[in-house]
């Protein structure tokens, strides 16, 4: 079956084509290393010209490294566990369904766990701060390392297992993109487990290492970074809580395994993610109580608005007839699927974003206002989410025409009501 499914090649390509994918090869590790160079400096401002780059060999730390590939196998072996339930992800072109292991919220419980042992025992978790530079480089080296991996193998897959959106024909923007949509090994899916586990549960670890970090400085930890670290940590939580939802997003769906998401999920993520605590080791802020309540509320629209639209669209999408959707007003499409109208999906045409983005705000927020670092995070994701959502209006109007261009224009604004 799977050999009769014609080859169609990927003709419209992203981020300017294999120029673009050579580019960010470049400039996505290089970003890494200036925010943490920046970071830390003095006074960890992005105005001031950036300066050498370190020595290589101080850069090259085969501890970290090890530390990391042994974090990825205790993820790797929490995800192979019995543990947990199955889903089954959408039906592909052969019109087969892979099977997911739905267990990522133990592995963070039981890595919690491991954690708080490591407390207990005062391991030096603070060496994670001291090095961290170090860390960041053996993880871009994994990264590119899993990515040729990944490139490799997928030449013998099969054109049915091929991404749609990474097929040119072109060996560096496929491999910048990524040829296979889900590679396995034996019944271990690649994407699925790095997308989720060893990235965003490494976040987490790295923001407490760094919490350590500041009660071995001054004592204890100030009110910013428990706030950063608190938010992020609920984030993270809720992901892997809803672990299902993320089989029906465009990075299980449409995009392949290649370096964007494996440096995305493995280096780019707990690296630059984490950057707000790591930003408040070296210069800590203070918070005035009111500020932090300010905070705490900005945060908790954010989550309300972001969790309440993912939910409300998952629960429509898995049983139109949940009674927590049927009063909502809907549009029918020629598919057969109807689009939400009101609720959430009423409010603009990507509530989850602007729930994300706002929460993205309040994480920067307890850093001060005095340095642009700490908003990278917020400037990044602004980008990113435009160009997401810029995708997807792509690909709604082509599955589903003149429904979407009516949804466009009950729905008028894109994130930002009234504004974008
Ligand atoms: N922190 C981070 O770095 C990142 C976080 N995210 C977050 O991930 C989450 C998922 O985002 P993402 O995967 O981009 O996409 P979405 O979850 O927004 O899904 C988009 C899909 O939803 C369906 N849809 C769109 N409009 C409607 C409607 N009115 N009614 C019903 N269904 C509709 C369409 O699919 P269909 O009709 O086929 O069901 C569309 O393709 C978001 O909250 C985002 O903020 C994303 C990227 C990075
Ligand atoms: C570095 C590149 C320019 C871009 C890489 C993008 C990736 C970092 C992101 C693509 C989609 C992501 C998602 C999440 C994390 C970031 C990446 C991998 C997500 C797991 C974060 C937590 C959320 O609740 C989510 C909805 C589960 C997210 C899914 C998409």
């Amino acid at each position: 079956m799977a050999d009769k499914i014609k080859t169609t090649r990927t003709k419209e390509l992203e981020f300017g084509g294999s120029i673009g994918a050579l580019l960010m090869l470049i400039f996505l590790p290089g970003t890494v290393l200036y925010l943490l160079l920046t970071c830390n400096t003095a006074d960890a401002s992005v105005f001031q010209v950036p300066g050498p780059l370190p020595p290589l060999e101080t850069l090259w730390n085969p501890f970290a490294l090890t530390l990391l590939l042994g974090w990825m196998s205790l993820q790797a072996v929490l995800y192979m566990l019995p543990m947990g339930t199955i889903a089954e992800g959408i039906t592909l072109r052969d019109n087969s369904r892979l099977r997911y292991k739905i267990n990522a919220f133990y592995a963070f419980l039981v890595s919690a766990v491991l954690a708080g042992v490591a407390v207990t025992l005062r391991v030096p978790l603070s060496y994670v701060y001291d090095h961290f530079l170090e860390f960041a480089v053996a993880s871009g080296i994994i990264s590119l390392a899993l990515s040729i991996f990944l490139y490799i193998k997928s030449l013998a897959a099969p054109e049915s297992a091929l991404a749609p959106g990474g097929n040119s024909g072109n060996p560096l923007y496929d491999f910048f993109i990524g040829h296979e949509l889900n590679p396995r090994i034996g019944s271990f899916d690649l994407k699925y487990f790095c997308e989720l586990r060893p990235g965003l549960i490494g976040w987490c670890l790295i923001n407490l290492c760094f919490l350590m970090k500041d009660i071995e400085l001054r004592g204890s930890a100030s009110l910013s970074m428990i706030l950063v670290c608190g938010f992020q940590g609920l984030y993270v939580m809720d992901a892997l809580w809803h672990e299902e939802a993320i089989l029906t997003t465009m990075d299980i769906v449409h995009d392949g395994f290649g370096f964007m998401l494996a440096f995305g999920d493995l280096c780019w993520v707990p690296f630059t993610y984490s950057l707000q605590a790591y930003f408040l080791v070296r210069h800590p802020q203070e918070l005035s109580t009111l500020a932090a309540i300010g905070i705490v509320l900005l945060n908790a629209v954010g989550y309300i608005i972001f969790r309440g639209a993912n939910s409300q669209k998952n629960a429509f999408r898995r049983n139109p007839s949940d009674p927590s959707v049927t009063g909502l007003e809907t549009i029918p499409t020629a598919t057969g699927k109807k689009l939400l109208v009101s609720g959430w999906w009423g409010l603009v045409r990507h509530p989850n974003y602007l729930g994300d983005l706002i929460m993205a705000l309040a994480w920067s927020l307890p850093c001060g206002l005095g340095h642009i670092l700490p908003y990278f995070y917020v400037i990044y994701f602004t980008g990113l989410l435009i160009h997401r959502e810029a995708r997807d209006e792509h690909q709604c109007l082509k599955k589903y025409g003149l429904a979407w261009q009516e949804y466009c224009k009950r729905v008028p604004y894109r994130i930002f009501p009234y504004i974008y």
